[in-house]
Parts: C-alpha cells; sequence; structure tokens
C-alpha cells in the first residue's frame, strides 16, 4: 500500500517550517516533495507540522504485574495520542525482564498488544534489587535495548562496575536512575525551602548527584557508555559535563517537569506533585535548561509513570513517586519554551527524536528516505486545557491538569500506519 501526506509542514536546520509532501510505501518513507503517485491513500496534512515520531527513552508501562496502573495497551496508545512512536520501557515490572522466560514474556505481551515500538530494558540486577547480577549478554540475546535498575540505585560501586565492564564488552548502553539510598531520609520532595514550608521530609540533592559522580568515574574505568536517567540537581549537571569534558562516555536526560516546574511551584501535600527525583530550587531547574542548550544533557525523557487515583489520593507521605507525562509533554514544551522563543522547533524535536535514538544507536528519530515511516502530525495552533480526566493513560497522576497549552499531536504513523489520529 501507498500513502500520500500531502500539504504538510518540515522544519528545516534554519528551523523554518517549510511545505511539502511524503510517500510511504510498505512502512517506509519513499519520497519527501514528490507528485502524488497513483492508487495511493491520500492524508490532508491541513498545512500542520510533521515531525519524526517522538522517542522516547524513559517510560513505565505496568505490564507485566501492575495492569491496575497501566497497561501496554493504554499505555502505547497515550504514547501514541501524545506523538511518540518508539518508547523504552523500564524493569521495574512484575516480573523483572532479568532472564531469558521473563524476557520472552514481555516481548509476547508487547507483540499482543502494543499500539507502537516499544523496546524493553532488561534489568541490571535480579528482580532490581541490586544484589545478584543479570545475565545481560542473554538478555540482549532477547532484545534488552539497554539496561537499568530504573526506580531504585545500585547501591554497590562493585556491582555497577562489574555490569559496567560486562556493558563495554557486549555494547551494551548502561542507563541509571541515580539514588544513594543512604541519603534519601525518607523524604518527599526536595530538601530546601518549600518541603519546610510544608512541614514534608525532604530528599537532599547529593542523594542523585554523588552516585552520578561515582558513576561517571566507574564507566571511565570500564570504558562502558553509560546514560542518567531524569538529572535533576545542579551538582548532577555539574558532574556529567565535567565528565564528558574528561572524554567520559556518559551521556543524560532530563524531564518535560523538571523543566516547566521547581519546589515552589508545589501548592499543597498533593501526590500528584510527587515524582523521582522530586521538583528542584529555581537555580537546580535554570541549571538544566543551560545543561540543554549547551549539550550536557542530550535528550528529553518523560519518565511517565502512572499510579492509581487511590494511590494518590491523600498526601506525599505514603503514595508512590511517580508522575504521567506522555500526552502532555510536547504541548507544554512547546508553550512554553518554543513559543516564547527559548528554544526553536528544531531543538525540541531534535532533543525528542534524533538524540535519544543516537544514544541507543536506534534507526529512528529522523524523516528521511529509507526511515521507518515514523511520524507525527502536529497542530501547532491548537490550544486546549490539559484534562487528566480525558487521558487515554489509566494515569491521572499529574501536577499540568488545567494547563492551557498549543501544539497538540493530531495524528500519529508507525511504520506507515496510523496508531493515533483525532477525531474531528
Ligand atoms: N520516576 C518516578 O517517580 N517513578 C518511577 C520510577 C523511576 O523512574 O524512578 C515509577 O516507576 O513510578
Ligand atoms: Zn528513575
Amino acid at each position: 500500500m501507498t500513502t500520500f501526506i500531502h500539504n504538510i509542514k518540515m522544519v528545516n536546520e534554519a528551523s523554518e517550517l517549510v511545505t511539502t509532501s511524503i510517500t510511504i510505501e510498505e512502512g517506509k518513507i519513499t519520497a519527501i516533495g514528490g507528485e502524488q503517485p497513483a492508487h495511493a491513500q491520500v492524508i490532508d496534512g491541513k498545512g500542520n507540522l510533521v515531525a519524526p515520531g517522538f522517542v522516547d527513552v524513559h517510560t513505565h508501562l505496568r505490564e507485566p504485574g501492575f495492569e491496575h496502573k497501566e497497561t501496554i495497551a493504554t499505555g502505547t496508545a497515550s504514547a501514541a495520542k501524545g506523538g511518540f512512536t518508539t518508547i523504552c520501557a523500564m524493569p521495574n515490572t512484575k516480573p523483572v525482564p532479568d532472564s531469558i522466560e521473563n524476557m520472552q514474556l514481555i516481548n509476547g505481551l508487547i507483540q499482543d498488544s502494543a499500539a507502537i515500538r516499544v523496546l524493553p530494558y532488561g534489568s541490571l540486577t535480579k528482580d532490581i534489587s541490586g544484589e545478584v547480577r543479570t545475565n545481560m549478554e542473554e538478555l540482549k540475546a532477547q532484545g534488552a535495548v539497554a539496561f537499568s535498575d530504573d526506580g531504585v540505585g545500585i547501591q554497590l560501586a562493585a556491582t555497577m562496575y562489574e555490569q559496567m565492564k560486562e556493558a563495554a564488552r557486549i555494547d551494551a548502553v548502561v542507563v541509571a536512575h541515580c539514588e544513594d539510598n543512604s541519603l534519601i531520609y525518607e523524604g518527599v520532595m526536595h530538601e530546601g525551602t518549600r518541603n519546610k514550608e510544608l512541614g514534608l521530609p525532604g530528599i537532599p540533592s547529593i542523594c542523585e548527584s554523588v552516585q552520578i559522580a561515582r558513576d561517571v568515574l566507574l564507566a571511565e574505568a570500564a570504558g562502558a557508555r553509560y546514560h542518567v536517567c531524569h538529572v535533576s540537581t545542579k551538582e548532577s549537571v555539574r558532574a556529567v559535563r565535567d565528565a564528558k569534558a574528561a572524554g567520559i562516555r556518559v551521556t543524560a536526560e532530563v524531564c518535560p517537569h523538571h523543566l516547566l516546574l521547581e519546589e515552589m511551584d508545589i501548592p499543597s501535600d498533593d501526590a500528584n506533585w510527587k515524582m523521582n527525583p522530586p521538583l528542584r530550587a529555581a537555580d537546580d531547574k535554570d541549571s538544566l535548561h543551560a545543561a540543554l542548550l549547551d549539550g550536557t544533557i542530550d535528550c528529553i525523557a518523560t519518565d511517565h509513570a502512572p499510579h492509581t487515583v487511590e494511590e494518590k489520593c491523600c498526601g506525599m507521605v505514603g503514595a508512590p513517586f511517580g508522575i504521567v507525562g506522555f500526552e502532555t509533554a510536547f504541548p507544554l514544551l512547546y508553550t512554553s519554551f518554543v513559543e516564547t522563543g527559548k528554544w526553536t522547533l528544531k531543538q525540541l524535536i531534535n532533543w525528542m527524536t534524533v538524540k535519544p535514538s543516537q544514544i541507543f544507536d536506534l534507526p529512528y528519530g529522523t524523516l528521511t528516505v529509507g526511515a521507518s515511516a515514523d511520524l507525527t502530525i502536529i497542530d501547532l495552533n491548537k490550544e486546549q486545557t490539559v484534562d487528566a480526566e480525558g487521558f487515554v493513560s489509566k494515569g491521572r497522576n499529574t501536577p499540568f491538569n488545567g494547563w492551557v497549552a498549543k501544539g497538540w499531536p493530531v495524528l500519529t504513523m508507525v511504520e506507515g500506519k496510523i496508531a493515533f489520529e483525532e477525531v474531528q
């Protein structure tokens, strides 16, 4: 089958919008700017933006094990609605993808119900308990995109070092949630000003940064490729920046909420504002912006982390960490930072497509002839209020409810097949 999308605008290197067309055959882009082929299914892009489908390297789909929070079907439908076409699923499921059997089980579930491309992580340790190392070579052979114990930090340097050496040998990326358990102090939000006003226990910045500092030195010694999850503090940024300057193979991601919000924005003891790492201070947020712009931070990842309304009902203490992210990521970032002239549209798109793809050697995230037809069409003029009740995700846990934003995806395609289309 041939599909022809016309009357759409692509962003060029100078971040200008250029009207063009895209021809798709057998799931691949076969022409950009060509004539309409005979017998094509024709899609009118209505003058909207077309971008490569977004790539999210940090997501939680909850299935298997926590289907009351999200399933692969609802999570990927939510991602498609947000313009994502490839997502990497973190291993904090039940069971954990820590064996050939568990990896196969998860691959089967993905095959059965995913609306978009899902690339599962393998875990670094058995049951992400930080104790027994997994056989990463075996898991890689089963399709593990990279390795992480996301949700918890690897407490022992020796465990991390051994897995980094092995990752270097098999050319895999080690992806780290950095959190030193001896420095958490049962905190629920940033240890700063707002937690004291609300009378809530704080999580100090060093809890994250000291483990990043440790890990970049381990990565150097091991010769490993090392990617840092959800960087949130200025000290973490400095550790990554210094490591890059020293030639260490480190990359890093930042989440939309850490770019958009800070501790003082937290209105009350409301668990929809509880995530790990927490919203930090204003100068931390500023350093994350500077780090994205100077390349210290490589990409944006949502850390989509759905939980139930019941789990998030009753204040921060006792509630699980995490907020949903797929359906609001692009519009919020576009409205807050592109419309205001802080970033170019090209920068934002690159941080959500080609940059994350490069870190994991994924052949996605570009609109070029020969590439998989993974794309999203976005109405940059459409203005809409974020309404958690209307999310496709099972999760309602967002601090952005009621925000007004522009730039909503209206159609998402994976390998030339429509995965999401806005009903008119
Ligand atoms: N980010 C979160 O606050 N929560 C994530 C775990 C994680 O990404 O660390 C989750 O799985 O709920
Ligand atoms: Zn994490």
